[in-house]
């Protein structure tokens, strides 16, 4: 791998005599790594040795997910190499509390936190690319995540919506990712002397939008994959200075992770800039990543944050309202359906997380679970309904591992089967989590694997 000479020069300057394992750590094959969906029902996963365990966090192991193989249709697995690992864990979501990525696609960092707060609270989960927020919706409809709001927003037109609302904001931001050359040659192509500058600004901007979104008492956390000082450091000196209501926590790091310490020196010298966390690759088995975590101070003169309106269901037509109650009493007996929280997109019907906010001014992709489509005198269930249940909450299961006929579910075919099914929807199962719809009509499961999904 070809370094720019700029960067070369830049990282001999800062790093002096330990430049000479970081180049050489450069020129070694990136890390690869996986987490462990706790939301699913079946927590072991079938095709890979699990002896390699990232040494912090539950859910965290090194090596190579299949991406067509049971485990990632599943939902089972989540591909994130290592040190990306550590930033969930800095963040600790709690069940219960209300939780912002702001800048969030393709998904690793949102699954991690939805993993943290097991089906309570709200996590909102923001892409501003729509096309990217697209990529986004579908991981966490994969993960068999319930209680997130998907959204595609500027960041400053999320903080007038909901200002002061969330417990905890993620900014992992978009950077110069120094950090990636290794997994990414790309982003060697895209890296100039002034790259890590243009970003910084950028992520200064987020940031203030970050700022008002987090309530008094709440938590930042803002991390990059790269180890330009201008966005790391320097970025969260600025912070401080622009709003002092902001104070760095310290971030806990054992002696054997391997986490280094974020460098004062680097920026105006501020002692407290130690408590910020710094992943090289020379010192851990993993890419390059800096995280830091501050808390927003409550202070004396802070006027009290207006609570937003709730989101109201939809109130549906007594015979639309029938069809889905009797869809989820024949099929999905073990699903608590709260009908106050169902919402309709079109004829797409969604649970809204509990204490959902008021969605009129945010542009949404998805608002909690989709249920299922309302078509003409049935309710048809959604795929994403299929990936969030457990199997034990369906009236009838399928395992596709069991019968060897996963690859032909996911190629999209029909299934012949002697199994005494009854006449109905049936949840397909790979390695006893969910994996999609079929309906079992005269000896056959027709599939409901989406078309798009295929392979
Ligand atoms: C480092 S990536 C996020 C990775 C993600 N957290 C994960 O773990 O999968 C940063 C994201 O910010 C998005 N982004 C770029 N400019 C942005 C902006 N002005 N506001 C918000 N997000 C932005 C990028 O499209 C990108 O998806």
């Amino acid at each position: 791998m070809e370094l720019p000479q700029a960067f070369i020069d830049k990282y001999q300057d800062l790093l002096k005599s330990a430049s000479g394992p970081f180049f050489a750590a450069l020129q070694e094959p990136g890390q690869k790594g996986f987490r462990i969906n706790p939301l699913k029902a079946q927590t072991k996963p079938q095709d890979l040795s699990l002896a390699d365990k990232v040494t912090y966090g539950d859910w965290g192991y090194y090596g190579q997910v299949d991406g067509k193989g049971v485990d990632h249709v599943s939902g089972l697995v989540y591909s994130q190499e290592p040190s990306a690992q550590f930033v969930g864990e800095v963040a600790q979501a709690q069940p219960g509390e209300r939780v912002l990525d702001l800048a969030a696609a393709p998904g690793g960092k949102s699954t991690h936190l939805a993993s943290q707060m097991q089906g309570r609270g709200i996590l909102f989960t923001n892409e501003i690319f729509f096309s990217r927020a697209k990529i986004l919706s579908e991981n966490i409809e994969r993960f068999g995540v319930q209680n997130a709001v998907v959204t595609s927003m500027d960041s400053k037109d999320l903080a007038k919506a909901l200002p002061g609302y969330f417990d905890k904001v993620l900014l992992d931001a978009p950077c110069s990712g120094e950090g990636m050359f290794r997994k990414d040659h790309d982003a060697i192509q895209y890296w100039s002397e002034g790259y890590p500058t243009e970003c910084a600004m950028r992520s200064h901007e987020i940031l203030e939008s970050a700022v008002q979104l987090i309530r008094p008492g709440g938590t930042l956390i803002y991390s990059t994959c790269t180890f330009a000082p201008e966005e790391d450091e320097q970025t969260i000196a600025w912070l401080l200075e622009t709003y002092p209501e902001f104070e760095i926590e310290a971030i806990e790091r054992s002696a054997e992770s391997g986490i280094a310490a974020g460098r004062p020196e680097w920026a105006n010298d501020n002692a407290d800039l130690a408590k910020t966390a710094r992943l090289w690759p020379q010192d851990l088995a993993g890419e390059g990543h800096f995280v830091a975590r501050l808390v927003k101070r409550v202070t004396d003169e802070e006027e009290s944050v207006k609570e937003p309106k709730l989101q109201k269901g939809t109130k549906l037509a007594p015979a639309d309202l029938t069809l889905i109650e009797d869809f989820f009493q024949e099929n999905v007996p073990g699903f608590d359906l709260a009908i106050d929280r169902l919402k309709t997109f079109g004829d797409r019907v969604f649970l809204l997380p509990a204490d959902c906010p008021d969605l009129g001014k945010i542009k949404v992709l998805r608002a909690g679970l989709c249920l299922g489509t309302l078509k003409k005198n049935r309710f048809e269930p959604d795929h994403a309904l299929a990936l969030a249940i457990q199997p034990s909450q369906a009236a009838q299961v399928y395992d596709l591992t069991a019968h060897e006929e996963f690859k032909t579910y996911v190629h999209g075919d029909v299934i012949n089967t002697k199994e005494p099914l009854a006449k109905g929807f049936v949840l397909m199962t790979a390695n006893g989590n969910g994996v999609g719809w079929a309906k079992f009509v005269n000896g056959q499961l027709k599939n409901f694997f989406p078309k798009g999904l295929r392979f």
